[in-house]
């Protein structure tokens, strides 16, 4: 699949998730089989480029190519600042998220909300195609079907998307209203399809090789886009990968793949986070690694008192001590159980619902 003048390894992408897929976690996808990650959305408002939040979002030190950074707001010239000011930070693909149903995103009329209104989403991907494509970089555009069941106009929106020039559309199938609740729908995502020339990318509760194959083949979507069921499992886009195109399971890691996967994780997420922040929100992701290991519930407590990373590695090390490192994670398992259920993912930090 292309997106502008860049080809993408493979279809099976990492969605952006906000507190999540940050630059080490995307790294680490994109090693693991993710044919594409986009960064966790930026804010399109210049007041915020300086906080330290958004400073680390616009770090894509040794980030692996295409760099594709999300932006997210309301304001037309506003959102084209903010893809300019990106593209001088490192950025090759420009992506515009109004798919966000945070409340905090939706009172000012950027993310989901905009879905109400198609002049304004008219406007915003105007202005950010025309300067982007003054300086060859690709627009694409998240989004979800509609603002609630009675209004879905993803269809219309997409339709006008194309015209305009964004490049790619990402469609999770679900309204605003929806949150996330109940299960997402494919029907419109293919009627999406049906509808474009342009790539579609089909998101929402892809959460293993199987449901990834019958989103493709039902929806006919170019490409599909992880989220809830990678945290914690970076090698699901391999397992993704390899079950397209051999229609058989790669065999789950062992508690050796999986030690080195996290502490390697764990060196670079600390690098980027320094000690004190490092070690705090490393718990969320160790906490998603060892959810479904039978054993380490009893560990997963004592390992979020710990305030030092050097003592946190060393805890997970020893942890992983006792266990064989040939062993499958999931002695037995002939095909993705588990670990493929999304997990709770709503922390505090983001407060993504
Ligand atoms: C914690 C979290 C943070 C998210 N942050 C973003 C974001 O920054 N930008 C965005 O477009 N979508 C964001 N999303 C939505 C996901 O990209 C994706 O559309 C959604 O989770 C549905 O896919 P899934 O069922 O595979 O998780 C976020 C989702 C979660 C769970």
């Amino acid at each position: 699949m292309r997106i502008g003048s860049w080809t993408l390894p493979n279809p099976v992408f990492v969605a952006p998730m906000a507190g999540v897929t940050d630059r080490p976690y995307r790294k680490l996808c994109k090693m693991l089989g993710a044919g594409y990650a986009v960064s966790e959305m930026a804010a399109s408002n210049p007041r915020l480029w300086n906080s330290v939040k958004t400073s680390r979002r616009l770090n894509h030190d040794g980030e692996i190519d295409p760099i594709a950074v999300q932006i997210a707001g309301s304001d037309p010239d506003m959102m084209a600042e903010a893809a300019i000011f990106n593209i001088d930070k490192g950025a090759r693909i420009i992506d515009i998220n109004m798919g966000c149903p945070v409340k905090k995103v939706c009172n000012v009329a950027s993310g989901s909300a905009l879905l109400r209104n198609e002049k304004q989403v008219a406007s915003i991907l105007r202005s950010v195609v025309d300067v982007c494509r003054q300086r060859d970089v690709p627009v694409t555009l998240k989004t979800r079907t509609g603002w609630d069941r009675e209004s879905r106009n993803a269809v219309h929106i997409a339709r006008l998307a194309q015209d305009i020039g964004i490049a790619a559309i990402t469609l999770h199938g679900r309204t605003r209203c929806d949150l996330y609740q109940g299960e997402a729908e494919y029907d419109t995502i293919r009627e999406v399809k049906q509808t474009l020339q342009i790539p579609v990318i089909a998101n929402g509760d892809i959460d293993s090789p199987e449901k990834a194959q019958f989103v493709l083949e039902y929806t006919k979507a170019d490409a599909i886009m992880v989220g809830r069921a990678a945290q914690g499992r970076p090698w699901i886009f391999r397992e993704i990968s390899h079950y397209l195109a051999h229609g058989s399971h790669l065999s789950p890691p062992t508690y050796g793949e999986l030690r080195d996967c996290l502490l390697d994780h764990l060196e670079d997420h600390y690098q980027f986070y320094g000690e004190f922040t490092g070690v705090r929100s490393a718990r969320k992701h160790i906490g998603w690694y060892l959810a479904d290991l039978p054993d380490a519930q009893s560990f997963l407590p004592q390992v979020n008192t710990i305030s030092s990373t050097s003592e946190q590695t060393r805890a997970i090390a020893q942890w992983f001590d006792r266990h064989p490192p040939n062993e499958p994670i999931m002695a037995g398992a002939t095909e993705c159980a588990s670990v493929c259920q999304p997990k709770n993912f709503i922390t505090k930090d983001h407060e993504y619902n």
